[in-house]
């Protein structure tokens, strides 16, 4: 069956955290020189296979606004309508932001940090309103109901608040016609390929995203996947795949 539409998901190149091996979530920090390249890698691949948009999708953190804005750079897309929302912003990592992946596995165990990092219904400690990294003060929420600020998320609970935006954002515009790219993080991708492949809860622990390396969905006319695939070789890839996954391990 030919597909209807092409959408185009990109996570965000390497953060300073995700550098320094740090639980990031909404923490808003800054692309590494390494990121910035990766970004414009993900430009150059897109560019060089032909693809184009009509409109972009991101976050309301600026690794993912600003991968997005390398991608448009590479492509000669610096017109292009963006719209950004909390709502495709990281997963909240509760109290875990700021601590090290690595450190926290020697404490609390590679097997708890794996559930924190990837089960579906395990949330992270969570954070209270008087914590300083408690996202209610920060005035970009401003307009947000405290009710909807996460003290901590698990991956359910991403789900659950990046689906109304695809259905009332992203599925009209692919819906009529225009070509779409997200410009997002890994968990928040993780959420929406977990709806996209009707993946279970168990297969969605394997999955690990790659920083900066286009994953490209052909979709019939109900949006429904026919296949997907990134843009760039297996072996890179798997390479990348791993070093995300391998993060959350004691050294
Ligand atoms: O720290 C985070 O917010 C995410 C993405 O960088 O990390 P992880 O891969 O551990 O879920």
């Amino acid at each position: 069956m030919a597909a209807e539409y092409t959408l185009v998901l990109v996570r965000h190149g390497e953060s300073e955290w995700n550098k320094s091996n740090q639980f990031t979530g909404w923490y808003d920090c800054d692309l590494t020189e390494k990121g910035v390249a990766e970004a414009k890698f993900a430009g150059k691949a897109l560019k060089e296979k032909g693809y184009t948009f009509d409109v972009a999708f991101t976050s309301v953190l600026k690794r993912a606004i600003k991968t997005l804005y390398f991608v448009q750079d590479e492509l000669d897309l610096h017109w292009l309508p963006v719209h950004r929302h909390w709502r495709l912003n990281e997963r909240h990592y509760g109290a875990l932001q700021g601590l090290n992946k690595a450190e926290t596995a020697e404490k609390y165990g590679n097997e708890q940090v794996h559930i924190w990092r990837r089960s579906y219904d395990t949330p992270p400690p969570a954070l209270t309103p008087d914590d300083e990294r408690w996202a209610g003060r920060d005035k970009r929420y401003a307009d947000l109901d405290s009710s909807c600020v996460p003290a901590c998320e698990c991956l359910k609970d991403t789900v659950a608040r990046v689906l109304p935006y695809w259905y009332d954002n992203i599925v009209p515009a692919i819906k009529s016609g225009k070509r779409v790219v997200i410009s997002a993080h890994g968990n928040s991708l993780r959420a929406l390929v977990k709806y996209l492949d009707n993946m279970t809860d168990d297969a969605i622990l394997a999955l690990n995203i790659p920083t900066g390396i286009p994953l490209v969905y052909k979709l019939d006319k109900d949006l429904k996947p026919l296949e997907h695939f990134y843009v760039a070789d297996e072996e890179k890839v798997k390479a990348a795949m791993d070093k995300v996954a391998n993060q959350g391990k004691a050294k």
